[in-house]
């Protein structure tokens, strides 16, 4: 008998679950097979210079990124930690040009997952949180052969999202639909345990986070909403706003669902090819569907990113989450502009 206050782990938590049939076993397991090719990431994150897992990799990516050591072995790690398929169809990644489709799988491969392998690159060297993104969408039923089309579904259609940031502890932050969970790497032991159930984020905050260095580069009510929290009290907001970035989008997500805030990567004008930074398909969607369920909510500025209909693996938009009151009000801004 588990002692009441000792935490849970995530193999049970996700047995349970499937007794709610919230998942099914395919999922549970698909779930437990990315959880632990994150273990294995944190082990190589945490072992930074010691594990010659610092620096460039010496190639470049399709978003026209250098890549790091730790984007390429974590993106490995994922691969080969699916590749024995089962459950899966296939794989796509920030990392990879197309999708990989897992060897022998179909027709009883039923899931395709999304993931950004190692999220806030930039951080790596410099030993601040970097984190892992995946996104679990239904292969359609039917289909003869895989192609890119079949990954191209909206962020309403996810089964489950989750982000695990390799900070200071390692945790692994969860929904299938059922609320957002956050489990705790317990080293000892190898497993996560269930640190925080049902997290909500505040619908106000004080907090925000955007990249201010971009400010000349902002359409006109990007520059409005900013002006008025950088006025404080004495603007019309009335009240005074702190800000924060992390330059690690599961750094920032993970406090804003820990203590409220807003995250904003707006589209700019300084590339004017690129509708923003962030990509719908493994860092928006994925980040979406877990502030949704938090209570937060998660827009471009204009619609409901899970909303958004992808037209291709890669495609970036402009990214405005967290807390609801906060969240609309800069979305409003925009809508009024009509831009
Ligand atoms: O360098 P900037 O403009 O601050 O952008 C930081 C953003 O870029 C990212 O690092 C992009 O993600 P990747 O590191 O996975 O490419 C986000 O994690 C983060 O929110
Ligand atoms: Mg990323
Ligand atoms: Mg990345």
């Amino acid at each position: 008998m588990t002692p009441a206050n000792k935490p849970i782990a995530l193999t049970r938590f996700l047995i349970e679950e499937q007794r709610a049939g919230h998942i099914n076993a395919d999922l549970r397991l698909l779930i437990e097979v990315v959880a632990r090719a994150c273990k294995s990431i944190s082990h190589a994150v945490n072992k930074g210079a010691l594990g010659g897992v610092l620096g460039d990799a010496g190639t470049g990516n399709i978003q026209g990124e250098a890549q790091k050591k730790l984007d390429v072995l974590s993106n490995e790690i994922l691969l080969e930690a699916n590749e024995w398929g089962g459950h899966l169809a296939g794989c796509a990644s920030e990392e990879m040009d197309d999708f990989s489709k897992i060897p022998n799988a179909y027709p009883k491969g039923h899931y395709l997952l999304l993931f950004d392998p190692l999220d806030g690159s930039s951080n790596i060297d410099v030993n601040i949180s970097v984190g892992t993104i995946f996104s679990v969408l239904r292969c359609p039923e039917g289909i003869d052969e895989l192609e890119t089309r079949h990954f191209l579904q909206s962020g309403s259609q996810q089964v489950a999202a989750g982000y695990t940031v390799y900070g200071p502890s390692t945790m692994l932050v969860l929904t299938v639909g059922s609320g957002v969970h956050a489990f705790t790497l317990d080293r000892e032991m190898g497993s996560f345990l269930l640190t925080a159930r049902d997290m909500k984020i505040p619908a106000d905050t004080k907090e925000f986070a955007i990249n201010m260095s971009n400010q000349r580069h902002w359409y006109p009510p990007m520059q409005k909403y900013i002006d008025e929290l950088l006025a404080g009290k004495t603007g019309p907001r009335g009240k005074d706003f702190n800000m924060r970035w992390v330059a690690s989008m599961v750094g920032d997500v993970h406090r804003i669902l820990t203590r409220g805030g807003i995250f904003i990567y707006p589209r700019d004008k300084k590339d004017l090819d690129k509708p923003g930074k962030l990509r719908l398909l493994y860092e928006a969607n994925p980040m979406s569907f877990i502030v949704e369920q938090a209570g937060g909510a998660s827009t471009t500025g204009y619609e409901r990113i899970m909303d958004v209909q992808p037209s291709a693996l890669h495609q970036r938009v402009p990214v405005f989450l967290g807390s609801k009151n906060e969240v609309e009000l800069v979305t409003k801004y925009h809508l009024d502009a009509g831009q």
